[in-house]
């Protein structure tokens, strides 16, 4: 019994100088780790704002981004947090009433506000850009414009954002920054990737926008954009066709048929079965279609349906000018195109029309679309009303004349053929923003993509947390074995005394 008690009494691991070292240690590595998950702990985000309202030429929508606070320069990290569609059409349906198209604006700026944290209001910036709508009517009557863009300035100061001003974009700038966000989005423009052309169908125009080897812009600077994104330089081949949006396109295709002022027009790209008495004033009322009005036309026509896509397609391509081209290739209407190259996203009403019309898959051969589309065209009007009992019927009437146009436009006008069908995708959102040319618009005007690539550590934080770690512990147990000769000895067997 006392040998044993003796035993434990000389335990050299319980000599002052080993407690103290293992104290030592034990404090120094919790202090270790607890400052390593204390400093990767996940900080409150803050946020920052922006709000871009896009005045379409059929309606006007309000986005809101946000963005850390700290880091305005990460890729992909504006993200769409908002989006609100104004009540009404266009602002430049208001020419006649401007007040009108300020007042309008007012529901979804109440919840602009509602949604930025009032101590951010009055630094966040707020844009309207107007696009083909607008451009058609400052075409037509620049003093009703100007009007339009008054009203809509005094309805935007009221709120407590920072108002950066309401203008006209250009075409140009409507197809650049629709390139803009989607590969901002993608996340391709940071990590030099191959980027994805866009292709943006509105109600007045349409634009298409891509990177192409053999475009440099000597060819057609007009249809030329440079940009230097993260220190890499593009070349964007851009172009934006005044009134061949939808809605536009399909006053040009009436027209076509209307020539000679008949009673009634039997449309093929519309449903058997409809018909519609229609103003022709109404038809005529835009710049794309007025110097085809015809004389002694009577007030109103009857517009039938007769649901047939190959005779709609026959009279679509009369809108197109095929036979001039002054350049090594073109489009269409005398204008040059570069050779397709690369993936494609098309948006706004590419993805409206062709998700109505189940076709949003191109990996469904163009023979098959067309077969589809034909059949569509053909089903009888109550037919087609019955089974969409939920859809706004002056969309739901457009449906087979729009799918038509798509096709046409896609193949006939773009040159896009059964080959690279396959590499447009149609879409609506990109990891939850809508794609369109608002955002790219926003990340221009607030300089949030640099030119050059902006320098990184060698190491991600938490790599470099994990290797301090653990030379610190190497380097402590180093330090406990040069204290080795201060160990208390310590014998296998103890001498019993
Ligand atoms: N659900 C829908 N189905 C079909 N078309 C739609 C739908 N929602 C919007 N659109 C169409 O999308 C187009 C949007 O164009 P818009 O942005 O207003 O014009 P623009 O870009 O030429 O100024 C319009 O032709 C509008 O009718
Ligand atoms: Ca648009």
């Amino acid at each position: 019994m006392s040998a044993q008690r003796d035993m434990k009494e000389k335990n050299p691991w319980h000599t002052p100088v080993t407690i103290i070292f293992s104290v030592i240690g034990v404090i120094a590595i919790v202090a270790l780790v607890t400052v390593a998950v204390l400093q990767n702990r996940p900080l409150p985000q803050k946020y920052k704002y922006g709000i871009v309202l896009d005045a379409g030429s059929s309606h006007t929508a309000l986005y809101i981004y946000e963005w850390p606070a700290e880091k305005d320069n990460n890729t992909g990290r504006v993200e769409q947090t908002l989006s609100c569609k104004v009540d009404g059409p266009g602002i430049s349906s208001y020419a006649s009433a401007p007040w009108k198209a300020g007042k309008s604006l007012t529901k979804c700026l109440e919840q602009a506000r509602q949604k930025v944290p009032v101590k951010r209001h009055s630094e966040t910036p707020l844009y309207l850009g107007a696009t083909a709508g607008m451009r058609l009517l400052n075409l037509e009557d620049s003093s009703a414009s100007t009007k339009v863009f008054q009203a809509v300035e005094e309805a935007l100061q009221k709120f407590p954002f920072s108002f950066q001003g309401a203008r006209i974009l250009s075409g140009q700038e409507e197809g650049a920054f629709g390139w803009v966000t989607v590969n901002y989005l993608d996340d391709r423009l940071e990590q030099n990737l191959q980027t994805r052309g866009a292709l943006d169908l509105g109600g007045a125009s349409t634009q298409i926008s891509f990177v192409s080897d053999n475009f440099d812009g000597s060819d057609s600077p007009d249809n030329a954009v440079a940009f230097r994104l993260y220190g890499n330089d593009y070349n964007l081949y851009t172009h934006s066709f005044l009134c061949y949006g939808k809605d536009q396109a399909l006053r040009k295709t009436l027209a076509q048929q209307t020539k000679s002022g008949p009673g009634t027009i039997l449309d093929p790209c519309f449903h058997p079965g409809y018909t519609e008495t229609k103003n022709y004033s109404v038809l005529y009322d835009s710049p794309c279609v007025s110097d085809r009005k015809p004389q002694g036309a009577p007030a109103t026509f009857n517009h039938t349906g007769k649901g047939n896509f190959s005779r709609c397609q026959e009279v679509v391509k009369r809108i197109f000018n095929f036979t001039e081209c002054k350049y090594s290739q073109c489009s269409f209407n005398e204008v040059f195109q570069p050779r397709l190259q690369g993936p494609f996203g098309a948006f706004s009403a590419y993805y409206f029309v062709m998700n109505f019309l189940n076709l949003t898959d191109t990996s469904i051969p163009l023979e098959v679309v067309t077969e589809r589309l034909s059949r569509y065209c053909a089903t009888p009007w109550n037919q087609v009303k019955e089974q969409h009992p939920g859809v706004k019927l002056k969309y739901l009437a457009e449906y087979c004349f729009s799918g038509t146009y798509i096709v046409t436009l896609l193949t006939k006008g773009y040159n896009f053929t059964s080959e690279n069908y396959p590499n447009i995708k149609f879409i609506k959102k990109i990891k939850g923003s809508d794609a369109g040319w608002t955002l790219g618009y926003m990340l221009n005007l607030t300089n949030m993509i640099p030119a050059e690539a902006p320098d990184s550590p060698p190491l991600p934080y938490a790599g470099y947390v994990s290797i301090v770690t653990v030379i610190a512990l190497l380097l402590f147990v180093l330090f406990i074995f040069s204290l080795r000769p201060l160990w208390p000895r310590c014998s296998k067997h103890p001498q019993i005394i």
